[in-house]
């Protein structure tokens, strides 16, 4: 379990990044965190990776408060940060260096998860392209077998094969013990990966919620015409008509549009969020 409570950063006095943020992660699910440039997503994983330390408020990851850094909470929790340099070592060099910090390390799993993104015979990890290297970083933090996986936009510099790879791979790699929370302000691109949304706006959670609860209280459609559907909840023009989100008052099954609930849920339009409230 991952508990937030209260939490308050700022990198600059009187500008926060974090406002009195709470949140509560359970093991087994996949999170995406959604939120526009500069929101504070990196800020927010920091700080449950003992990177970042809350300067009010408090935060605990599987019973472990991550600013003391603990060696046992350290093994449990990895980080694929948005930017970072590999060494020139090969993938091999690497491995063998780093892995022994993970005591539940798979080495079976890594070298599998590196064939399915077809790195797996890499040779300097320096001399990689960057979504290679991106691809390196992601089959490496699951490999780990830490409970606590953070992702900061994974899918950046991956073409589109690529990134259906990844979805591919997270999908069927995650234990029921393990929480992970991917950042990215490509809503698309969690499509059909994540378990619960989460929307991060002016330093708070503004929504957290299952998407089995999302499409069960709205739907999701595309029209020609406004009116079609009733008096929606927000529409917004897409190609050929309208996209709108409507109150699912007759157990219609529709797939979650992402990039609209988004939209939605930060367009002002107050009336979206409670009635996905727990
Ligand atoms: N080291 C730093 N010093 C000062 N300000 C910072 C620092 N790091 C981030 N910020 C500021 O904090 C805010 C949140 O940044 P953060 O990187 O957490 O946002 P983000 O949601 O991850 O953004 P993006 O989607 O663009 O990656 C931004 O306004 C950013 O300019």
């Amino acid at each position: 379990m991952v508990s937030l409570q209260n939490i308050a950063y700022s990198y600059r006095r009187g500008k926060p990044v974090l406002d009195g943020l709470s949140l509560t992660l359970a093991p087994g699910r996949i999170y995406g965190l959604l939120g526009r440039n500069g929101t504070g997503k990196s800020t927010l994983l920091y700080q449950m990776a003992g990177l970042l330390f809350p300067q009010s408020g408090s935060c605990t990851v599987f019973g472990f408060t991550p600013m003391r850094r603990e060696p046992a909470f350290l093994q449990q929790v990895y980080v694929v940060p948005e930017a970072f340099v590999l060494p020139d070592l090969s993938s091999g060099a690497y491995i063998r260096l780093n892995a022994p910090f993970y005591p539940t390390f798979d080495h079976a799993l890594c070298s599998s998860i590196l064939q399915q993104f077809g790195i797996g015979e890499a040779g300097r990890l320096n001399r990689l392209s960057h979504g290679q290297q991106k691809q390196f970083q992601i089959a490496f933090a699951i490999a780990t077998g830490a409970k606590l996986l953070l992702l900061d936009e994974p899918t950046n510099g991956l073409d589109i094969p690529s990134k259906q790879q990844f979805r591919k791979v997270v999908a069927g790699s995650l234990r029921n013990d393990q929480v992970m929370v991917i950042s990215t302000h490509q809503v698309r691109d969690l499509d059909s990966l994540i378990d619960d949304v989460l929307i991060l706006d002016q330093g708070r959670i503004v929504l957290q919620a299952p998407v089995s609860r999302i499409t069960e209280r709205l739907v999701f459609r595309k029209v020609k015409e406004r009116a079609e559907s009733g008096k929606p909840l927000y529409a917004e023009e897409a190609l050929g008509g309208f996209a709108v989100i409507a109150r699912n008052t007759t157990d219609e099954s529709s797939r979650l549009d992402m990039e609209l609930l988004f939209n939605a849920a930060l367009s002002g339009e107050t009336s979206i969020l409670p009635i996905l409230q727990d």
